[in-house]
């Protein structure tokens, strides 16, 4: 079929490839022209795990083409897809302006009948203003029905989701539009499960809180495991073998950030604010996840007192690995709290270091390998659990002033850790503490661990 996808983002570009990959014609439109002179060339603007050969593969059999003309991208089209930012207002309602700027800009461009889809994250009611805003600026000719169908993919494993994903729901008013959108994603050979629009538009907030109440519920069962002596991955283990809980998601840390659990929560509250209903559990999940973000540098405190001066090595800043990604991070908050404490910051990320220069404080040293960062310094904090940082060589710990490693990723296994001089803290399990004193006596502590 011919498609149009509007936003080159992580969900657009990644829509585009996909669809075009399956078989169909795609022409994605982007406003940003540095973006399209990118992948022009051939070069994708965001980092994802084998995006780039699936792009260009699709791009050489002519399936796949990129454009900021909208009449060129629009031509001949029989479904748009709109994939553009929702991203927070300062209330924490979802700001909608792009998404209505493509919806004017469709109906004024559109040469012919189509369906336009949404796969933006948007608000109930959304796709009702949209079809609105459409039907107020298209010529009376043209006829367009607007499908709702939400994006369920990970970054970082972007591609792999969009082949392998648990179900694809569309939201329509007719069961004309609903077959074809449901035709056209019949060769990812997913579940395709058919709502009406404003329950679709619910099943991808309700699915994003439901996720992240997962992960603040963890976390502050890792919080109370810490107080009480148990072990939060064995109690994580333990719950999730009940498959009415399941494992997936329940792997404590420093919190969730990224471009979508922390808004996407927060719109939920808002959605039900303004039906007035307090949504007190969800608020729960999000006020848990502040507090989470915080806890290393609670334990460097602890640890501290004062972090004036101290030099601490950040090791990962994207929110998690295979991304380069910053939004909403824990690195963000953690860095930017450290420097105010007078801390020396050294930062290395693999992938997100360049983005991460652009938005964290101009005093932070970015380096380019883990060496560089630990080298002199008081403590290093764990803040993404990229591969290259978990499987570490421990032994680079001798090069620090102090061998503390905080790790808020429970990435490291207590077992492989033990044999070094260091002292290991991680969230909800127990301490290694295996230092050398001056007179060569070694103290270990390691509590119940696996
Ligand atoms: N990032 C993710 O993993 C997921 C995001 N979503 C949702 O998908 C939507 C898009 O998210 P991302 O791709 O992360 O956003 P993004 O910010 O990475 O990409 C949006 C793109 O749209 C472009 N754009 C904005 N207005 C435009 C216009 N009028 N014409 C053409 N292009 C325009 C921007 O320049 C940008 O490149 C959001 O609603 C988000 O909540 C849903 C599932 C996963
Ligand atoms: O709407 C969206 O944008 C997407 O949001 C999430 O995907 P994403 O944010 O890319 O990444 P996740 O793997 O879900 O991780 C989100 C955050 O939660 C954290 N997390 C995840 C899992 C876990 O057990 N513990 C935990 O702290 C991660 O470190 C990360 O900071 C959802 O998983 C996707 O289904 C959804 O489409």
């Amino acid at each position: 079929m011919e498609l149009a996808v509007v936003g080159a983002g992580y969900v657009g570009l990644v829509t585009s490839v996909c669809l075009s990959e399956i078989g169909h014609h795609v022409t994605c439109i982007e406003l940003d022209k540095s973006k399209v002179d990118k992948l022009k060339k051939g070069i994708s603007p965001i980092y994802e795990p084998g995006l780039t050969e699936l792009m260009m593969k699709n791009v050489n059999l002519g399936r796949l083409s990129f454009t900021t003309n909208y009449l060129e991208g629009f031509k001949n089209k029989d479904v748009i897809y709109i994939a553009v930012g929702t991203p927070e207002n300062e209330d924490g309602s979802a700001n909608l302006s792009y998404v209505d700027d493509v919806a004017k800009i469709i109906a004024k461009n559109v040469k012919r009948d189509a369906i336009v889809v949404t796969k933006s994250t948007v608000p109930v009611g959304t796709n009702n203003r949209i079809q609105t805003i459409i039907n107020n600026h298209k010529p009376s000719y043209i006829s367009i029905e607007v499908v709702s169908n939400p994006e369920f993919l990970r970054e970082g494993s972007a591609i792999y989701d969009s082949f392998h994903g648990d179900r694809i729901v569309i939201g329509a008013n007719s069961e004309k539009a609903a077959k074809l959108i449901e035709e056209i994603n019949k060769p990812f050979n997913i579940p395709i499960y058919i709502t009406g629009i404003r329950s679709a538009e619910m099943i991808k907030y309700a699915s994003n809180a439901f996720l992240a109440t997962k992960i603040s519920f963890i976390n502050e069962i890792a919080n109370i495991c810490e107080r009480v002596d148990a072990d939060v991955e064995q109690v994580a283990y333990g719950m999730g073998l009940d498959h009415r809980i399941g494992s997936h998601f329940l792997n404590a840390g420093i919190g969730y950030g990224g471009s979508c659990f922390p808004k996407d929560t927060k719109a939920l509250i808002q959605i039900a604010g303004n039906v007035a209903y307090d949504f007190e559990l969800l608020q729960g999940v999000v006020n848990v996840n502040k507090k989470q973000q915080r806890i290393l540098l609670d334990k460097l405190y602890d640890r501290f007192g004062n972090l004036k001066g101290k030099k601490i090595a950040l090791l990962g800043l994207a929110f998690k690995p295979n991304t380069d990604d910053m939004r909403e991070a824990p690195s963000i908050s953690i860095s930017s709290e450290l420097v105010k404490a007078g801390a020396i910051v050294y930062a290395y990320d693999p992938i997100a270091i360049d983005n991460a220069k652009q938005i964290l404080d101009s005093s932070i040293h970015f380096v380019y390998n883990i060496e560089q960062a630990i080298g002199g310094a008081d403590a290093a904090l764990i803040l993404t659990e990229w591969d290259e940082i978990k499987n570490m060589d421990f032994n680079l710990i001798n090069t620090m002033k102090y061998p503390l490693l905080i790790d808020g990723r429970n990435c490291i296994k207590l077992k492989d850790i033990k044999p070094y001089q260091i002292e290991y803290h991680s969230i909800g399990r127990s301490s290694v503490k295996n230092i050398k004193s001056n007179n060569s006596e070694v103290v270990c502590q390691v509590g119940e661990s696996k």
